[in-house]
């Protein structure tokens, strides 16, 4: 019922323990804090807040215009009613390193496990796109040292992502991955990594665990989470999958219901109104007040 079960603090440290082990971190992206309880529904490790779904969700092309106030106030509103670790799309942090120092702090507040910081320069993009261009080590090593230093649980996780492959090639992305380790980084993003014998190298290459990027349409194939955990991959993300998913079954919904007039015929596909009520727990409000959940689903369509 209402919140997460567990306290932000308990999280960071369930996924410092995870991640010591060797088992593959499974985070798919939530759009919302609904679907982040489906996630944990489903047995996933983590929850996974993307800066192309939050950018999406408002409308807005993901090139670095959504604010630290709306990125922290959206992650919250995930963390809050999931007892799994969320780990959240900092892009480039949203301004220089003391900027940085701030978003981690802000984050930290909100209820997270964990942050990714990038060295794309800023206006960034989709990591899987042409053009995107990186800024140089040092600028990238003080990012990750602010991030590092500002935090105050030392458990927070300080991912460092680097776009480095799509630019230069994997060993300049490989020096630079290094480089992030020695800054402090907890964790590395091998962003547009072009197969899994490069994930092999780039894994056996560093000593903190690396997470790889299964977004679709992009330039890394679709691994799957045992070609990943084979590579040496230690936290797997998933990031829009669930958004394109849900728009796609929308947009087809739409276009039957201008075209037809009902929709009818798309109601077995639909989350029933039974399930949605079990996801959202409304029996738990039911046990808190019985004069909140009184009523029953019988004579409901199903
Ligand atoms: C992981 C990512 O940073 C995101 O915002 O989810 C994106 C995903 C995408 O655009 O497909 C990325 O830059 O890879
Ligand atoms: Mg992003």
């Amino acid at each position: 019922m209402l919140n997460s079960s567990t306290t932000p603090s308990a999280k960071r440290t369930a996924l410092r323990e995870a991640l010591r082990g060797s088992e593959l971190l499974r985070f798919p992206g939530a759009f919302n804090p609904l679907s982040a309880k489906l996630v944990q529904r489903h047995g996933f490790e983590g929850v996974y807040v993307s800066g192309a779904v939050l950018s999406a969700d408002l409308g807005l092309p993901d090139i670095g215009l959504t604010t630290l106030t709306e990125v922290a106030a959206r992650s919250a509103q995930i963390a809050r009613v999931t007892d799994l670790p969320v780990l959240v799309d900092a892009d480039t942090g949203f301004g220089e390193p003391l900027n940085l120092a701030r978003t981690v702090q802000t984050l930290e507040d909100a209820g997270v496990a964990g942050l990714h910081v990038e060295d794309q320069v800023n206006p960034k993009r989709c990591g899987h796109l042409e053009g995107k261009s990186v800024v140089d080590e040092a600028t990238a090593v003080r990012r990750v040292k602010a991030a590092v230093d500002a935090r105050r649980d030392p458990d927070f996780l300080v991912v460092a992502r680097t776009d480095v492959r799509g630019v230069e090639g994997l060993d300049a992305a490989v020096r630079r991955a290094k480089a992030l380790v020695d800054a402090g980084a907890d964790a590395v993003f091998a962003e547009a990594m072009a197969d899994l014998a490069e994930f092999e190298a780039i894994c056996s290459a560093l000593d903190v665990p690396v997470l790889a990027n299964m977004t679709e349409f992009g330039r890394s194939d679709l691994f799957t989470h045992d070609q990943l955990r084979d590579a040496g991959v230690r936290i797997v993300i998933h990031p829009v999958s669930l958004l394109r998913l849900a728009m796609g079954a929308a947009d087809r919904a739409l276009a039957e219901l201008s075209g037809t007039g009902t929709l009818a015929a798309q109601v077995p596909r639909m989350q029933t109104r039974a399930e949605l009520y079990d996801l959202v727990d409304y029996a738990g409000y039911g046990d808190f007040d019985s004069g909140v959940f009184d009523f029953s689903l019988e004579g409901n369509r199903s």
